[in-house]
């Protein structure tokens, strides 16, 4: 086995807690002394022991002497738990390849002084780009302290998410329906609007064949015009916001913040301020976000240009109508020269339908 293979591992691990660490980074960790792997482990919790304390613990005495490799730079930090790079000094690991550093100002760089000045051999860089497609959400939230944002859409192959009455069950496929609570369950929040409500009563809950984790669920509704017979609201089983302008009815209000699991958020502005909003679940602990719609919601991110991720599922199916509604409403750019540029990194079949994965291009 070669570095890269055993820095494979780890990203592996990383990638199989990615979701469930919030607002921690997914960490793997790979312990391996002349040749064999004597220990592997993945942070699996905020607040538990990091990938490198599970690796090590797992090592035992083996560790001495033993190469640790570890997708992101140890922390040298006393956060909730103490700093990994000092229990690396002291297993007397001999050398520490790291995938890529940590942006945190806290941490940036400490960690490998701290193992270099003990005489440890630091190697940074392979499985880097890897490893920074996988934080480029925690980066991204470490930086701005704002979730990083995932659009996502389902429209047929001539771009309309429903068909001039209205009509929308189903676009896409069982499959790519499956898929989609997948990125529900890495979501700490989903986010609709009204609309989405009133249309189709979402229940916006992660529903896959093993489980999943629940995003909190938040609904945009300016009036509070949400009637209480909705899912999001009569199902108290998760964590529902619901955010509002500043004139929304106060007798509304009070009759659902009573409800148990609801929160209502109101904004000091008449209508929702989408930045403003990002910082408040920022400050909330939301690392990541899913926008599942609609049309006008879609349109306020996209106007603000406050996402990240684009996801388009495209079905193999044609309805037409000049006036079936696409993805996203609102007035739109009035030249194609002011299209937002996007940058596609992933494009997949998932049955019969296509997968298309887009990344807003930075400046
Ligand atoms: N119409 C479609 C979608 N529609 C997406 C939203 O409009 C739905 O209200 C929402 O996904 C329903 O959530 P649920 O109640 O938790 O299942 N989304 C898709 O991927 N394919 C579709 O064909
Ligand atoms: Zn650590």
């Amino acid at each position: 086995m070669l570095a890269e293979d055993y820095m494979d591992l780890a990203l592996r691990l990383a990638k199989s807690v990615d979701g469930q660490t919030s607002p921690n980074p997914p960490v793997g960790a790979v312990v391996v002394k002349d040749g064999r792997i004597i220990g592997m482990g993945a942070h699996l919790k905020a607040g538990t022991a990091h990938a490198e304390v599970h690796a090590l613990e797992m090592a035992g005495d083996e560790a001495m002497g033993s190469d640790l490799y570890v997708t992101l730079e140890p922390c040298s930090h006393f956060g909730k738990t103490p700093p990994c790079a000092d229990l690396v000094v002291e297993k007397g690991i001999k050398k520490v390849w790291i995938a890529t550093t940590d942006p945190n100002p806290l941490v940036a760089g400490k960690g490998i002084e701290k193992m270099r000045k003990a005489g440890i051999e630091v190697e940074v860089g392979i499985g880097g780009q890897e490893a920074k497609n996988l934080y480029n959400v925690f980066f991204h939230y470490i930086q701005t302290k704002t979730p990083y944002v995932t659009i996502k859409t389902a429209i047929t192959a001539d771009g309309k998410t429903a068909t001039f009455t209205g009509s929308s069950k189903w676009i896409t496929s069982e499959q790519a329906r499956l898929d989609v609570h997948k990125l529900r369950h890495q979501n700490d929040a989903i986010l609709v609007g009204i609309n989405t409500i009133l249309k189709d009563n979402p229940l916006l809950t992660t529903r896959l064949p093993q489980g999943g984790k629940n995003p909190i669920r938040i609904v945009l509704d300016t009036h509070l015009r949400i009637p209480e017979d909705v899912h999001v609201v009569a199902d108290s089983s998760v964590k529902t916001i619901i955010v509002c302008g500043k004139n929304a009815s106060n007798e509304k209000e009070a009759l659902l913040q009573n409800r148990n699991n609801l929160t209502i958020m109101r904004q000091n502005t008449e209508t929702i301020h989408i930045p403003t909003l990002l910082e408040e679940l920022g400050q909330l602990g939301m690392m990541t976000l899913f926008v599942e719609g609609g049309a006008e919601v879609n349109a306020s991110f996209l106007k603000e240009q406050a996402f990240q991720k684009l996801i388009v599922y495209t079905a193999p199916k044609l309805v037409g109508g000049k006036t079936s509604p696409g993805p996203f409403g609102g007035e739109g750019m009035e030249l194609m020269e002011s299209a937002l540029p996007l940058q596609f990194t992933n494009v997949e079949m998932i049955g019969p339908d296509i997968k298309i994965t887009a990344i807003l291009k930075k400046g």
